[in-house]
């Protein structure tokens, strides 16, 4: 079936007038049209020598050069100007999803600026093309079957660096991608205070990435049969031999199961080495429930993902029994320190930590939020790393802990996050800016001697920082400087324009 084009439905003229209106454009600006569609040696195309360059061939040529059976598509698509492919889309022709496939790999560029032109082309979007979205000089090859569909650019975020951050004796900066001014000096000032204190100890109390499928089956007895088997010895082992044939690098931990009726839930925890694992754990878990279909040729997997992993979804279900790495981490902050750099005392600190942090939290009613801003620090290093955004719902979960030390004197400060989801392979870990950062970190790609240590330690850095961002923002919170450094470092001078000031009011009508 002839792949359809998605934007075409919305244009308001028709093919005919889009075919009259390319040949127009080319004629009317034969400067910015792209150079003469080679010879397509085809023998089928009407184009003559003495035709000029920025000639646009009908469609019906161009057709017969794209479906030439002697070339593959990406040599046909070499011989026809990007005018020539946009009329082969809009007839349909060419998928919109599809050109980078068809394109080839030496053309990704070109593929997307074709794109950004057809979508810009249909009524809704058209300010896409001459957008300042940007689209040239970047690695799409990176992208291509890993990262993004029907590409069109890419988004910049600035990147600021916070710290360095002393993290068990090593030294780190804090990579941090964030479009909200006062994150990373807010984040600098809890790494220096931190820094004089000697640095942040951190201990991982457990590694395993989740996924919990639901599964039918026709009685509830059979389901409670098929449960006792999944927790027997002789089940754990059938699921996890069937489990780890999948990967070199997953390695099943535990299954945890549970009934609701007739649908059985099973939690899959397993090690991912350096990758964040969702993929991995995905592909193992579909292979333990073919091995357990086996046994159960009457159970029905309803989903591969039943909620009970939970990604990407609050759950206390995570914030309890954790999820990616967990990480404790500590540190002692002198309290001239914290007079000195944090503006505020142990005393009010730790008033405050009780007050907001936890009881606050608790009349909240929340679930892994006892903590002040935990997503702000670990969403940025996110984006910084090319990790998954959304799982930073689970991840951000973080309990801060302050109380004096050293009779009084000192602050100890702790978090505890059970659930950071990072890898340091796959996902957005691919694209080069990404690399770069975690270059940086020394933590990039894969860990040679002991899969899995880059993206703990990564992990152990997320959980710092995050100590860094508490530490700063709760003092600023203590001393009543949160609005004078967010005016300071977070209000934009440059789009706050004239007309956004506020008409005066008039005089309030007043009822007898
Ligand atoms: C991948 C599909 C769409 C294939 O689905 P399909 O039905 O095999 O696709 P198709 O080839 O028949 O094409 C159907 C349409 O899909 C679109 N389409 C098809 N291919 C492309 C492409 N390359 N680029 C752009 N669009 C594409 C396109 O609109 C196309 O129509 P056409 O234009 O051809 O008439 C389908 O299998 C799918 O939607 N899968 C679900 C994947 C997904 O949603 N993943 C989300 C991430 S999982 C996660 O992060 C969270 C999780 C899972 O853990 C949460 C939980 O616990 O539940
Ligand atoms: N499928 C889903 O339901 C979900 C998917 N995602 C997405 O999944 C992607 C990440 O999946 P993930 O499984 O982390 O990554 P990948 O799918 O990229 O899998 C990791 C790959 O790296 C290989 N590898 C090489 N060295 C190592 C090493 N030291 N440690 C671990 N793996 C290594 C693995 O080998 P081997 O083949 O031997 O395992 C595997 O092929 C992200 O894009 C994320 O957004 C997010 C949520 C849900």
């Amino acid at each position: 079936m002839a792949p359809t084009l998605q934007f075409s439905a919305a244009s308001p003229f028709s093919l005919r007038d889009l075919e009259h209106k390319l040949r127009q454009v080319h004629l009317a600006n034969p400067a910015k049209s792209l150079p003469s569609p080679p010879s397509s040696d085809s023998g089928s195309s009407s184009r003559s020598e003495e035709e000029p360059d920025y000639f646009l061939r009908s469609y019906s040529d161009c057709l017969a050069i794209y479906e030439h059976p002697s070339r593959s598509k990406s040599e046909s698509l070499a011989l026809l100007s990007d005018e020539e492919v946009i009329l082969l889309a809009n007839h349909g022709k060419i998928a919109l999803y599809a050109l980078e496939k068809l394109f080839g790999m030496d053309q990704l560029e070109r593929a997307v600026s074709i794109r950004r032109a057809i979508i810009s082309r249909s009524s809704s979007t058209k300010t896409l093309e001459s957008s300042n979205i940007p689209y040239t000089n970047y690695d799409y090859s990176r992208v291509l079957g890993a990262c993004c569909e029907n590409v069109v650019g890419y988004i910049p975020i600035p990147l600021g660096v916070a710290g360095p951050l002393k993290v068990d004796g090593k030294s780190y900066p804090i990579p941090m991608a964030t479009a909200e001014g006062t994150l990373v000096a807010s984040t600098s000032r809890g790494c220096k205070a931190l820094n004089a204190g000697g640095g942040v100890s951190t201990v991982l109390t457990a590694d395993g990435m989740t996924r919990g499928p639901a599964i039918d089956f026709p009685s509830v007895k059979l389901a409670g049969k098929a449960k006792a088997w999944v927790d027997s010895p002789e089940g754990h082992a059938a699921m996890k031999e069937a489990f780890e044939s999948t990967s070199r690098f997953a390695k099943l931990k535990s299954l945890k199961t549970a009934l609701a009726g007739r649908t059985m839930y099973i939690r899959f925890t397993t090690t991912t080495g350096d990758a964040m694992g969702m993929n991995m754990i995905s592909k193992g878990t579909e292979k333990a429930l073919d091995a357990m279909k086996e046994q159960f040729p009457e159970m029905v997997v309803l989903a591969l993902s039943g909620n009970y992993c939970t990604d990407k979804k609050p759950a206390a279900i995570n914030w309890i029994e954790g999820r990616g790495k967990s990480v404790v981490a500590e540190a002692v902050v002198p309290g001239d320190v914290v007079k000195s750099v944090l503006k505020t005392t142990v005393k009010d600190l730790c008033n405050l930590n009780v007050k907001k942090n936890l009881i606050g939290s608790a009349m909240a009613g929340s679930i892994g939020g006892f903590n002040a801003h935990a997503a702000n620090i670990l969403t940025a290093i996110f984006l910084a790393t090319g990790q998954d955004p959304a799982q930073n719902v689970e991840s951000s979960q973080c309990m801060t802990l302050l109380e004096p030390t050293n009779d009084g004197q000192d602050l100890l400060v702790s978090v505890t996050m059970p659930c950071i989801e990072v890898g340091t392979v796959g996902g957005g870990t691919v694209l080069a800016a990404q690399q770069g950062v975690l270059e940086m970190l020394g933590v990039k790609g894969a860990n040679a001697q002991q899969p899995g240590k880059n993206a703990q330690t990564l992990a152990r850095i997320i959980a710092s920082a995050v100590l860094a961002g508490e530490l700063s923002l709760l003092s600023a919170l203590a001393a009543g400087h949160l609005i004078k450094a967010h005016m300071a470092h977070n209000r934009s001078q440059v789009n706050t324009p004239a007309s956004s000031q506020p008409v005066t009011p008039g005089p309030i009508p007043v009822r007898s």
